[in-house]
């Protein structure tokens, strides 16, 4: 409730979607000899000559990470032998569900002891244990591995109830580390977070959670997340993750973080609406109280998962990254409110892409951030200081500083990626920082000796060069935190928080040979300015690189295979080990309709077909090329009747809150719900002329329904079982409250006769209704006035009234879920004296085309 009952459902027709829409980066193809074999490094039982177990080894890694340090000699064996082993299975409850409480229950009394026995010799004492420094018992380790959980007949039953559990949103598998970032920003319900690297969108999913926590049913939180992912099929993957969570506080866009739009209204664009709404929004610029930065990553702390990233490390991974990361953190800071929080975080252990990234933030904002010292948060978290000093290695070749780095490596190997951050090329170290300088020949580039006192360190402030020549960083690293495998039996993490002392800096412009430069044109973001543009507003410095800085990165990339670097969380989605991953993305979806339907709403609010060429080429030619328009649905003859319909109470506001993806009134078939905070940033969003490109917003309310008897329901929109524990408690009409066994019937049967149930009243009263969408409570207790109260336990779930019999709208697996959790509450509270009684004329099973509706499977596939 509240948050959301965690029930979207998912149909068949979306898994296969999903399947056909994204490749499984982490399975090798059938064509690969090794790909039949996992993470146990099994043996070949002789069936393929030609089969190679995952070699769980690569010299140059060893070589790296024994000279960087980043353990003792003494626990390098302790560490490889935990890198080389499969990760033990971790997953999360979903706090916001409805049923948290019971599955807390079931792993603490059930399977915490029924699991004991499969634990072998060698392995951990407990079978699954929660995780000690994750709250209220939230999170949980087990000590079996995906294989084994499949594999092993002994667990299917836990195996099910993982599947089955994932599915339906109660719990999400997760790595343990990957759950830590998120603890360490401190969100509140009020809070405007932003996740800039979001996708596949596990931490996106934590976010949400804390944020709806505190809130009570049917009302929505302050707060929002702006979930952002380069990738548009990954944003897909992130849309479908965080649908579970029902949540209409969240806005999912699609940018280079890096370059991630400001929004920032100029003073006399306050009424520019772009799109002829009555702008209300109290915000005039996108900024946020705490920021993600996960950054994409050479992954090398996801061996245990991803064995295939033995075969493809190579240092070239982290080199190629650095200023990337450099850059997305350093547009993490700029929209960040002063006061504000932003953890920076790699599922990388290596100290190019983390602690050296960590000091050039620090380096670049001058005193305006601090890293937080949080060794006293999360006491239980086992974890490692960060390094002072590291070592860059490149061709081969140990570099203790920039100094040693040829001048043909000098665009590869840039002076931010050591200790030092100094530059010795005779540039100045600004020119890396902002991504500026090095394509240019000429450099008399305007970095001023007043901007080098602003961003440069003194020679004292950030360099020590110890007796071996070695630069030693002279921030506090130590106050970052490296988790690593044999910590606590799981990955590794780097982790860092930065807290927003005061504005940052001013900051040089891009120097104008760069800005001639071909590079300088944006290719996937048009709208935004395509040169180096910084401006300090209030407390925001808005820092847009150009395109073609990333050339820089690429470059040292190129020298490397890239893995896939962006492990966390996907495998367990795109394996399909809990039950697979159905994807219905909303914006493809959206699009398929859209041809037909819809045409993108320009800037300045144009919506002329004639000028613009016609609906078709709009889309093509619109602002975001491909993604559907985001509109209010202002059509208030559909607003009035479906208000009118369910009787929904003035308190529950409607108007200025609906958004759809269709600018086609007659043609609309969802209808999203959105929170104030989402309108505040939409309304902003048109005032800006839509800088943000956005792939999903809010929260699917109401669906269009088509039945036989569509003609004689006066509504023609049902509630989706997405937004119903939101408008729940404001329903006053088309509402019922059902005995227990009444209920459970229909989860059973699906469709029953009104004369069929075991309450004559609540057959009548259910016969009584107007044909259409109706809601069914179950009642607290069967003794209790109908009319009950709504609370965060209440459980209700849409239904049909036909002409004779009433139909659940759930899918199959949605009813499957509820019946056991019933059935287990009911033998938790020892309520075996309810009586179970078959109506006499029902046949259990899927009921096709009952008074003229389809199957209610159909229901939830009707994206
Ligand atoms: C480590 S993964 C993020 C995992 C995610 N935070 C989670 O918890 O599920 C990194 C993500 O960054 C995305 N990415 C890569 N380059 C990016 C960029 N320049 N801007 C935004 N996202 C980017 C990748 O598509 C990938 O989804």
């Amino acid at each position: 409730m509240g948050g959301g009952g965690g029930r979207g459902g998912r149909s068949r027709t979306q898994r296969k979607h999903f399947r056909q829409s994204r490749e499984n980066v982490w399975k090798r193809p059938k064509s690969d000899p090794s790909s039949d074999q996992n993470d146990n490094n099994n043996n070949n039982n002789g069936a393929n000559p030609n089969w190679q177990p995952f070699a769980t080894q690569n010299p140059a890694f060893d070589e790296y990470y024994k000279e960087q340090g980043i353990v003792s000699s003494e626990e390098w064996d302790a560490f490889m032998g935990v890198l080389r082993k499969p990760l033990p299975a971790a997953f999360r409850i979903n706090a916001s569900s409805q049923f948290y409480e019971d599955i807390r229950n079931q792993l603490e009394n059930d399977f915490m002891n029924s699991l004991q026995a499969e634990v072998t010799d060698g392995d951990e004492p407990e079978a699954i244990r929660p995780l000690p420094w994750y709250p209220e018992n939230l999170a949980w380790h087990s000590n079996f591995s995906r294989m084994q959980l499949r594999k092993n007949q002994n667990l299917e039953r836990f195996h099910e109830f993982l599947k089955l559990e994932n599915e339906i949103g109660n719990i999400t598998r997760q790595e343990a580390v990957s759950m830590v970032p998120p603890l360490f920003l401190d969100v509140c319900a009020d809070h405007f977070v932003l996740d800039m690297c979001a996708a596949p969108g596990s931490k996106t999913f934590q976010l949400l959670e804390i944020i709806h926590r505190s809130a009570k049913p049917g009302c929505l939180p302050d707060g929002l997340v702006v979930a952002n992912d380069l990738d548009v099929q990954r944003c897909n993957l992130l849309i479908h993750q965080t649908k579970r969570m029902c949540t209409a506080n969240l806005i999912v866009t699609n940018h280079e973080a890096q370059h991630f739009p400001g929004c920032r209204l100029n003073k006399n664009d306050s009424n520019a609406s772009g799109i002829g709404t009555e702008l209300e929004s109290s915000i005039r610029q996108l900024l946020f109280d705490r920021v993600l930065c996960d950054v994409p990553c050479s992954g090398d702390g996801t061996l245990r998962k991803a064995p295939d990233i033995w075969r493809k490390w190579n240092v070239g991974l982290g080199n190629g990254l650095h200023s990337l990361q450099v850059q997305i953190a350093m547009r993490g800071i700029s929209l960040l409110k002063v006061g504000g929080k932003m953890v920076y975080s790699t599922c990388s252990m290596n100290p190019i892409e983390n602690e050296a990234v960590v000091a050039e933030i620090l380096q670049q904002c001058g005193g305006s951030v601090e890293l937080a010292d949080v060794s006293s948060e999360l006491p239980h978290l086992v974890r490692r200081p960060g390094l002072k000093r590291w070592k860059v290695r490149d061709k081969g070749v140990w570099l203790s500083s920039h100094k040693d780095v040829s001048k043909y490596r000098t665009n590869a190997i840039v002076p931010s990626m050591f200790p030092s951050g100094r530059s010795y090329t005779g540039t100045t170290d600004n020119n890396h920082r902002m991504e500026l300088g090095e394509e240019c020949e000429n450099n008399g580039n305007g970095n001023s000796e007043e901007s080098k006192d602003t961003f440069l360190p003194t020679e004292d402030s950030r360099i020590q060069a110890d007796e071996l020549n070695e630069e030693v960083s002279e921030f506090p690293l130590e106050r970052c935190m490296r988790i690593l495998p044999h910590d606590q039996n799981g990955g590794a993490f780097f982790i860092a928080v930065i807290h927003k002392r005061a504005p940052l800096p001013a900051i040089q412009e891009k120097p104008k040979c760069l800005l001639e430069n071909d590079l300088c044109s944006s290719k996937s973001e048009p709208h935004l300015e395509t040169q180096n543009q910084v401006t300090e507003d209030a407390n925001d410095l808005e820092i847009i690189p150009t395109e073609g800085t990333d050339e820089k990165f690429s470059e040292a990339a190129s020298e490397a295979d890239l893995i896939d670097n962006n492990p966390d969380g996907a495998a367990d989605l795109i394996e399909n080990d809990l039950g697979g991953a159905a994807l219905e993305p909303e914006s493809s979806t959206a699009c398929k309709e859209h041809n037909v339907e819809g045409a993108q709403v320009p800037g300045d609010g144009e919506t002329d077909q004639k000028k613009a060429g016609g609906k078709r080429k709009l889309q093509i030619q619109g602002k975001w090329r491909g993604v559907d328009p985001v509109v209010f649905f202002k059509d208030e003859a559909i607003i009035s009747s479906i208000k009118t319909f369910y009787g929904i109470k003035d308190s529950f506001p409607l108007s200025g809150h609906l958004v759809t993806r269709n600018l086609d009134n007659n043609h609309v078939k969802r209808i999203y719900y959105i929170s104030k905070s989402v309108k505040n940033v939409l309304e902003l969003n048109f005032s800006v002329g839509q800088q943000l490109k956005i792939t999903s917003i809010g929260l699917k309310m109401f669906e269009r329904q088509t039945s036989r008897e569509g003609s004689t329901a006066p509504c023609c929109f049902r509630i989706s079982s997405e937004g119903l524990p939101l408008i729940l408690p404001y329903i006053t009409k088309q509402i019922l409250y059902a005995s227990l066994i009444d209920f459970k019937h229909l989860l059973q049967y699906k469709s029953i006769k009104y004369s069929d149930f075991v309450d004559a009243e609540f057959g009548k009263k259910a016969s009584d209704l107007m044909p259409g969408c109706c809601v069914v409570v179950l009642r607290k207790d069967d003794n209790a006035s109908l009319d009950g109260e709504i609370d965060g336990s209440t459980i209700a779930i849409g239904c049909w009234k036909g002409r004779a019999s009433l139909t659940v709208m759930v899918t199959a697996i949605d009813c499957q879920e509820l019946l056991e959790r019933l059935v287990i509450r009911m033998e938790t509270e020892k309520e075996s004296s309810v009586k179970e009684v078959e109506p006499s004329n029902l046949e259990a099973g899927l009921v096709e085309d009952i008074d003229g509706i389809e199957n209610g499977d159909k229901y939830e596939s009707g994206d």
